[in-house]
């Protein structure tokens, strides 16, 4: 049987979105047909039906009601599809044959804005990506705000995977080369391809200072928003990214390590920097302090410019109390705006819009008022934005969440409307007072005068009071079980009167509130502004607030790249700690001494205090305050850690190739300005190649790349090397022995820990008698063995003149490229490296 004309129309709209599900509005629904019929219904749980022909001819049907399909939307986009909203996009009214139909949106992973799955305090990006030389280019923006940024990854699919998770990225947009290169390790993320067979005429507002290799991925970006939104970007704003070194960079291994926005185990917030941070009081204030801590600053001007705001707002509690409280009642600016550009504001979003901004003034009265110039000259920033207040008069006290339904536009705003809207209102008071009259004229007090869709006002009189009728003035209509419903000319004269007027006036309102909603949008990048700004003071409050609360400090910076962290702590440690006090510790790093190889036994506190020291620098850089008695901090442009247990166990990757990764990455990408963190490097392989990789990653590390280094062990023997390293130096985290039991003081003192207490370690933990006993003895003969090897692990010095094949040694593992090796390949290449230095004896 040939296709029926809508069917046609149906399949030639779905050619187009053969990876979407195709709602297609029918009337009140949006029906699905054929496979998104077969797979919707199963997903969504709804009923399956077909539709024209017979047998097998019948197509597979299933559908949802137009008011509540934002709901099946959301699980489907949730679970990681596409849905095209088809609509009609004619007046079925005015229009003779078939109504035309058109795709207005395409809701993806990454465009979806609405909908209960949005969490409002987190941004939700859509990102691009292209293939670079040594890497890629990646940019992403949130369309329910605007904000975008741009940034480079250095190495392989798998960093740019990684970032791309860190980032809580569902979809990326890329070409067909890069789909197919990344196709196989996407997992849940959305790869959509944008042939960019047409190109989104980017505003060089956006785009302007952008580097060259940067660009393409905006503009695919860009183009693939234009196509798939059919809506203007007149919202998104210009792309952000690393310029001349501002930002400091932190890639995801460390931003994970060092579990900046989410814990190492599980993703969670609790226990990380953000749990600690956020006490700010709006979504925008959340967000914007997620987008600081993924990208803290680098610049000392514009860090200390935050300081300046946040020492004041600690100073000035009640202003700060007083703000806050006023911030509370300012909606979600950014995402307003989305909607108005979007062109999906509601009459709600537009009287919320007017009660956040009247809350300006205040907010400018309170910081002027505070008596103190870097509030004043804050409150200079915030845009009153009176021009769309004024606008916005307009607007009703409490509109309703439809806004066809009238009630958006106040009384008094536009005479026409408030014409059309008397009359309706008169006639309904004539009415009212009809049906008084009728009771008076027929003595019937239950007859009443009712409304209904099909035959308009009417007269209705029960049965039992049929006799008093006045029949010769009614006219009968309808015959209910227990009443008669009756109609008069006059009735019927007011009735057009009415449904005339409130017809009029529910179309001139929408027509109004439309005009009103464009002419709002002129405005929107003054409204980001003016959200962005309020965002930042959330931030700066909630830096005073916790800077209060947890003793922190403000620190100073120098330009060379000394750290002087006195009686540091960690916060969140200290944060989760029960009861007990947490153990402050100095780190003091200077020109001529700044590398710490740390030591001391397991548990004792090695890595908190690496990673106390990396988060003191990430919150001054993000212009907090630091936990600390005193700091004084360099710049720093890069952090990288290589720390704990980051099994690689979903990739497949053995904790020791992981733990090579990292660590080339580090030494690859540092700069004298940046800071290592090391933990215990060469733990996953054998002592001796263990301790080598160690020493020699030390001696690199100290001759080539100068940078602020702190290093952990527990291989003693490396203690010696400051004897040859200047710049380094031996601290260890004390512990001490009280009959016969091992007690932490997590106390960093200054030369090498003098035991591994290990097996004091193993007994905490209970283990058996007998095996504790027979490594007490093991460890007696291996530490005499072990001073043979020591004074061997010593003449393996790297740097000796004469020592060629040490330096071709060296030479090789610098050039080794981890990446591309497999372990096997890596084991190899060790034992080659063992032969190397075994002739040389
Ligand atoms: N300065 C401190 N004050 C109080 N408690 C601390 C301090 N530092 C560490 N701790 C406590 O000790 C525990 C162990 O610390 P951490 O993991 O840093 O030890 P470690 O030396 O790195 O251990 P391992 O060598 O086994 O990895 C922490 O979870 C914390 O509870």
């Amino acid at each position: 049987m040939a296709p029926t004309p809508m069917m046609q129309q149906y399949m030639q709209v779905k050619s187009d979105y053969q990876d979407a599900f195709l709602f297609f509005r029918l009337g009140d629904f949006y029906e699905m047909f054929y496979d998104d019929a077969l797979q919707a219904s199963q997903i969504l749980e709804i009923t399956l039906t077909s539709r024209g022909g017979t047998g097998d001819d019948r197509i597979p049907m299933c559908g949802v009601p137009h008011h509540a399909a934002q709901n099946y939307i959301d699980q489907l986009i949730s679970k990681g599809h596409k849905v095209a909203l088809c609509e009609q996009v004619e007046d079925p009214k005015t229009t003779k044959g078939m109504v035309k139909r058109e795709v207005v949106r395409l809701i993806t992973p990454g465009t979806h804005t609405e909908g209960k799955s949005i969490d409002s305090k987190s941004n939700m990006f859509l990102a691009a990506a292209e293939q670079l030389t040594d890497g890629f280019a990646l940019s992403y923006v949130d369309i329910s705000t605007g904000e975008a940024s741009a940034m480079y990854i250095a190495g392989t699919e798998k960093a740019l995977l990684q970032e791309l998770q860190s980032l809580n990225i569902k979809e990326l947009v890329v070409s067909e080369q890069l789909f197919l290169l990344l196709n196989e390790d996407s997992q849940d993320l959305v790869l959509s391809i944008e042939p960019m067979d047409f190109i989104y005429n980017a505003d060089e507002r956006l785009l302007s200072t952008c580097p060259e290799d940067l660009k393409l991925s905006i503009q695919r970006l860009l183009t693939y928003i234009s196509r798939t939104q059919k809506q203007s970007l007149e919202h998104i704003q210009p792309f952000v990214f690393n310029e001349n070194g501002q930002l400091l960079s932190i890639d995801f291994h460390s931003k994970r390590n060092l579990e900046l926005l989410q814990s190492i185990r599980g993703g969670e917030t609790k226990g990380t920097l953000l749990w600690l941070l956020d006490e700010t009081v709006t979504a925008m204030g959340s967000r914007k302090l997620k987008q600081w801590l993924h990208q803290p600053l680098a610049n000392r001007h514009l860090i200390e410019k935050r300081q300046q705001l946040v020492e004041v707002l600690i100073e000035q509690y009640f202003v700060r109390v007083e703000l806050q409280e006023l911030l509370k009642e300012v909606y979600d600016l950014e995402r307003l705006s989305g909607r108005i550009a979007f062109g999906s504001a509601s009459g709600r979003d537009l009287a919320q819009l007017r009660s956040s901004l009247e809350k300006v003034p205040t907010i400018i009265a309170e910081l002027a008022n505070s008596g103190h110039g870097t509030l004043a000259n804050f409150s200079d920033k915030l845009d009153r934005c009176g021009e769309v207040c004024e606008l916005l008069e307009a607007i009703s006290e409490n509109p309703p969440l439809s806004s066809k339904e009238g009630g958006v536009i106040r009384d008094g705003f536009h005479e026409k409307l408030d014409e059309y809207r008397y009359a309706s209102r008169n006639g309904k008071d004539w009415i009212a007072q009809l049906e008084q009259e009728e009771r008076v004229k027929t003595g019937i007090k239950s007859l009443k005068i009712g409304y209904n869709r099909i035959f308009g006002y009417f007269i209705e009189i029960s049965k039992a009071n049929m006799h008093l009728a006045d029949l010769d003035r009614y006219e009968r209509k309808q015959t209910l079980a227990n009443a008669e419903r009756y109609i008069t000319p006059e009735l019927k004269e007011k009735e057009t009167l009415i449904l005339t007027a409130e017809e009029e006036s529910l179309h001139l309102e929408y027509e109004l509130f439309v005009k009103i909603r464009e002419e709002v949008k002129q405005y929107i990048g003054r409204i980001q502004q003016l959200a962005s700004t309020l965002s930042e003071l959330d931030v700066f409050m909630s830096f005073a607030n916790v800077a209060e609360k947890y003793r922190f400090v403000k620190p100073a910076f120098n330009d060379s790249r000394e750290i002087s962290i006195i009686e540091g702590r960690h916060p969140v440690v200290e944060k989760m700690l029960n009861k007990q006090l947490y153990v402050p510790n100095d780190c003091v790093l200077t020109n001529s001494q700044n590398m710490l190889l740390i030591t001391g036994p397991n548990m004792s506190g090695k890595s908190t205090y690496m990673r106390q020291v990396a988060l003191t620098i990430v919150l001054a850089q993000i212009g907090s305050y630091v936990p600390a008695e005193s700091a004084n901090l360099p710049i720093v442009d890069q952090i990288f850690t290589r720390i704990g247990a980051a099994d690689d166990l979903v990739s497949g990757q053995s904790t020791f190739m992981v733990e090579m990764l990292e660590s080339q990455y580090a030494i690859t990408h540092a700069t004298e300005r940046s800071l290592l963190l090391f933990d215990e490097i060469g733990r996953g392989t054998s002592t001796y190649d263990g301790m080598a990789l160690a020493q020699s990653m030390i001696e690199y590390i100290h001759e080539h790349i100068g940078a602020n280094t702190l290093f952990s062990t527990h291989y003693h023997e490396l203690t010696a090397l400051d004897q040859s390293l200047d710049k380094l130096s031996n601290v260890h985290v004390a512990a001490m022995e009280q009959s016969g039991k091992v007690v932490f003081l997590h106390k960093v003192k200054k030369g090498p820990a003098d035991k591994s207490y290990g097996i004091h370690v193993a007994e905490l933990a209970e283990l058996p008698q007998p095996i504790l006993e027979r490594a007490r003895e093991l460890l007696a003969s291996f530490e005499a063995e072990n001073k043979k090897h020591v004074s061997q692990v010593e003449q393996l010095s790297f740097f000796d003149e004469r020592d060629t094949e040490g330096e071709e040694v060296l030479q090789a593992i610098a050039d080794i490229n981890i990446a591309a090796m497999t372990p096997l390949q890596s084991l190899q290449l060790l034992n080659d490296l063992q032969v190397k230095l075994s002739k040389k004896e």
